[in-house]
């Protein structure tokens, strides 16, 4: 049998996000969105870094684009900040932002680069949060015009759109632990912005079907979830974690409701959802991004609230800055996972990686990372373990292209594979960005 390889085809890319990258956020006519308002408020990001001008990536997308052909990317995924598009969040068109993501798309293309647009990665327009935001079930509506002012303008040169990143994370952080934008704490609130931003996945996808020609898909982060003893309580909890942060959201688009257990999870706090909105929900999808970057080992913690588990630290793991665990099964099994429980869907890995301290040797035109190349080769060998057990994996996107703001920590944690020095916007390829270069040319023969 021919050792497991990467089918032809394979595509191999890097993936970033505006609020993280660009910088310049209101720049030509753009509007404030949620995280220009929440790093602004003292206290909320470490260190009171902000977005104000990130890796720049607004202006120097030219040189980031010749990085990108340099390093051999055959894929870019980033995403469209909808308030630069759209600064009010709906109505006026802002025309000069909207020719930025022209011109960049043009870019990539020219230079053989795959453009994957992911239209929403957690930027609101602050003026739709000041109307509720995720909150109001008019959002869908909302997001469905932005989606298709995009789609007008660029499907056909982009052919894979993802509708949401993290939509988990979004709610998780966002509405009920309050460590993300807007910022809010609230087992009310949560449940109801995940349902909104349900029905908004479902409304772009369906105006995806009435203008769009190509591809259109939703993007989750998958944390496997393995119980820490066969004690009934650890199973329980990971039961429940695993209903919350994996099957939230993927139950609802495939099966057209949620896990039983959410109901335990947020007691009076879980509605009672309309059964149409499963309907809008469940609109089929072309592709799963899948968001890989650890595994929990879980036990049941009376007092974590309000999932009632917790993570178990692994004695003789390695972790990374993030403090997640390195474990690249965890990526193999969380394919099969998704294939056994919600069919063979074409899958992409829209993001995987890991922050490590990099060594100050950048300003000599070398970084070395060798714990981001193990992590690197290790999860793509677990990419090739889950294909070679049938599982139909189409592309992988390495996170981060470039070192950027990683929200609420600032610019602490690098996962970039190409170093940025943010005093002096300098890029440099890290020693994971040769690895990576020589992985693509070889479409992954080399791992
Ligand atoms: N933290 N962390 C790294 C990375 C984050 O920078 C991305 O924006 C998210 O999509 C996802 O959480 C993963």
């Amino acid at each position: 049998m021919c050792a497991a390889q990467f089918p032809n085809g394979f595509l191999w890319g890097s993936a970033t996000a505006a609020y993280q990258v660009e910088g310049s956020p209101l720049a030509d006519g753009a509007g404030p969105s949620i995280w220009h308002r929440f790093v602004h408020t003292p206290g909320l990001v470490r260190d009171g870094d902000t977005g104000d001008v990130a890796c720049d990536h607004y202006r120097r997308w030219k040189e980031d684009v010749a990085i990108m052909r340099r390093l051999g990317l055959q894929a870019y995924r980033f995403s469209v900040s909808w308030s630069r598009i759209l600064p009010a969040g709906t109505g006026h068109v802002n025309y000069a932002g909207l020719d930025f993501y022209d011109r960049l798309v043009d870019a990539l293309l020219e230079n053989g680069i795959e453009p994957l647009v992911t239209l929403y990665h957690w930027d609101l327009p602050a003026a739709l949060d000041d109307r509720g935001g995720w909150l109001n079930p008019e959002i869908s509506k909302w997001f469905a015009d932005y989606a298709e002012v995009m789609f007008r303008k660029l499907d056909g040169r982009v052919k894979k759109w993802a509708t949401l990143n993290e939509p988990w994370v979004v709610t998780d952080g966002g509405y009920l632990h309050g460590a993300l934008a807007p910022g809010h704490r609230n087992r009310f609130e949560a449940p109801i912005a995940s349902h909104n931003l349900l029905r908004a996945h479902g409304a772009a996808v369906q105006a995806y079907r009435a203008t769009g020609r190509h591809e259109i898909g939703l993007v989750v982060n998958i944390e496997p979830k393995y119980r820490a003893s066969d004690d009934p309580a650890d199973v329980a909890a990971t039961a429940r974690a695993e209903a919350y942060m994996n099957r939230q959201y993927l139950d609802p688009v495939f099966f057209g409701h949620y896990p039983k257990e959410m109901v335990e999870i947020f007691g009076e706090a879980w509605p009672d959802w309309p059964s149409e909105d499963f309907a809008l929900i469940q609109q089929p999808i072309d592709f799963l991004g899948v968001n890989y970057y650890t595994r929990s080992v879980t036990r049941f913690d009376a007092n974590a609230w309000p999932l009632k588990a917790c993570a178990v630290r692994q004695k003789q793991a390695t972790y990374t800055e993030t403090g997640w665990e390195v474990f690249a099964p965890g990526l193999t099994e969380t394919l099969l996972w998704v294939k056994r429980c919600y069919g063979n869907i074409p899958l992409y890995v829209t993001e995987n990686g890991s922050a490590f301290f990099d060594p100050p040797t950048a300003a000599k035109g070398r970084v070395e990372d060798p714990l981001r190349v193990d992590y690197l080769r290790e999860h793509l060998g677990a990419v090739r373990d889950a294909i070679a057990q049938g599982v139909d994996v189409r592309g992988y996107m390495a996170w981060s292209l470039l070192d950027n703001l990683e929200w609420s920590l600032g610019y602490s944690k690098r996962f970039g594979i190409v170093h940025v020095n943010f005093a002096t916007q300098q890029r440099t390829p890290k020693d994971s960005a040769h690895f990576y270069a020589k992985v693509i040319a070889s479409n992954g023969a080399v791992l």
